[in-house]
């Protein structure tokens, strides 16, 4: 069955926010390409499964519902003992549990679910390549980490891929853990693993506890809620004072920058050599706010686009909560290694909020 198709490739968290965008665009763009996507279906995936479901319809793609961190016999089947079944070369790891409000609640459970779920990849594509020696000039893996393993930048400092890793959050902490072990099969089992660490991705059916879609979300429950006269019941929640700082990157930037190093890795197995493969990218911008302007811009355009005649004051639809444990003041990623392969972001913060805003539905 897999023999019509040039390459079969494993997808996990593809039912995510990040991942599905990604299937959404590539499982159409490259019908050569057999996607598997292994996804356990969190409560982010339970908004986002419908934006995949259309895939399902497709001969190139299949779906399984399964968790990474606790399946192992299941991964090692799929990809080492079936694999003259499933031909399975390449893989892309989104799958992470990527709340870092939620990882100050449950530390452990990030810890269990996150270092497990990579590291069983890991080990599976370690005995893949062990069994079949030959997989060796055809199989890459893609791990896709976080400008959080670095910890936050003082004004004016950036970090590059050699920096050092300061995680503050278990989240963080977590992603730190999976890119050291990364970096152990890299060195011990000549494991072809590509790392790329992002600023915050932002765009189209993220779950609406991140700042971006929660700040859409509650602007439209007050919408419904004023015309149909009812009392505000819930304000956008700032955290702190609103000063921390982020950096934005549109989830298609993110993806382009993805299909750059894919590609390239390719080129790197036809000419044996190791530019991308093992290599580490920060994929960033320069697009950084802090989360009160942010919040402000983000109402100016609602306002501007859906209630234009209406004259309210922001300020009485914010309220400033109780700070996170730790709030990384800022993130800034030095991203040249990624320009020079030929990427650069394309979609600036503030028209990716007006499409957002644009797209939502009435
Ligand atoms: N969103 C961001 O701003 C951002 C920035 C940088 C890096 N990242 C990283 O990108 C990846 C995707 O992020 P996202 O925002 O799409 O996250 P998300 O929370 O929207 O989606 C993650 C998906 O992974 C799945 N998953 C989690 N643990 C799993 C397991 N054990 N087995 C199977 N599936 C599992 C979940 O069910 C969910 O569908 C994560 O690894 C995250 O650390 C995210
Ligand atoms: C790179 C990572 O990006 C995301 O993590 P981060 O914690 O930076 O994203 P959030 O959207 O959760 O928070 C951003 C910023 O806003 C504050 N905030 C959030 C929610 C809210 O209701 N009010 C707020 O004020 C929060 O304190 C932060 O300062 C991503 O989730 C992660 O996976 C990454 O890797």
């Amino acid at each position: 069955m897999t023999d019509v198709f040039d390459q079969c490739i494993l997808v996990t968290g593809g039912a995510g926010f990040i991942g599905s965008c990604f299937l959404e665009n590539w499982v159409m763009k490259f019908p050569n390409i057999q996607f598997t996507c292994i996804d356990k279906l969190n409560y982010v995936s339970d908004h986002s499964t419908k934006y995949i479901s259309n895939l399902l319809k497709l001969p190139n793609f299949n779906f399984v519902q399964k968790d990474l961190a606790i399946e192992f016999k299941y991964l090692h089947s799929l990809l080492v003992e079936d694999y003259e079944i499933n031909r399975i070369t390449g893989i892309i790891n989104f799958a992470a549990e990527s709340s870092v409000d939620r990882s100050f609640t449950s530390p452990l459970d990030f810890t269990q679910n996150n270092i497990i779920s990579s590291h069983n990849l890991f080990e599976c594509a370690r005995l893949l390549l062990e069994k079949y020696p030959e997989v060796r000039n055809k199989f890459k893996f893609l791990h896709v980490s976080t400008d959080e393993v670095y910890g936050e930048q003082a004004l004016r400092e950036h970090v590059a891929e050699c920096s050092n890793l300061k995680p503050t959050n278990p989240y963080a902490a977590t992603k730190a853990a999976i890119d050291m072990i990364a970096q152990s099969y890299i060195y011990s089992f000549h494991l072809p693993i590509t790392i790329i660490r992002s600023n915050n991705v932002y765009g189209p059916n993220q779950y609406k506890e991140k700042l971006i879609p929660m700040v859409l979300d509650k602007l439209q429950r007050y919408e419904n809620q004023l015309e149909a006269k009812e009392p505000i019941t819930e304000k956008i929640t700032i955290h702190g004072n609103g000063t921390n700082k982020r950096t934005y990157i549109h989830v298609q930037d993110l993806i382009a920058a993805i299909e750059i190093l894919w590609m390239k890795m390719d080129d790197d197995l036809e000419s044996g050599s190791r530019k991308v493969l093992t290599q580490t990218y920060n994929i960033g911008t320069t697009d950084e706010i802090d989360n009160l302007s942010l919040v402000e811009y983000i109402c100016d355009i609602y306002f501007a686009q859906r209630l234009p005649s209406l004259d309210v004051d922001y300020n009485s639809l914010i309220t400033f909560v109780k700070d996170r444990n730790y709030n990384d003041s800022r993130y800034a990623l030095n991203f040249d290694k990624m320009t020079e392969l030929g990427w650069k972001p394309s979609i600036k913060l503030t028209d990716g909020i007006k499409q957002l805003v644009t797209d939502l539905k009435s």
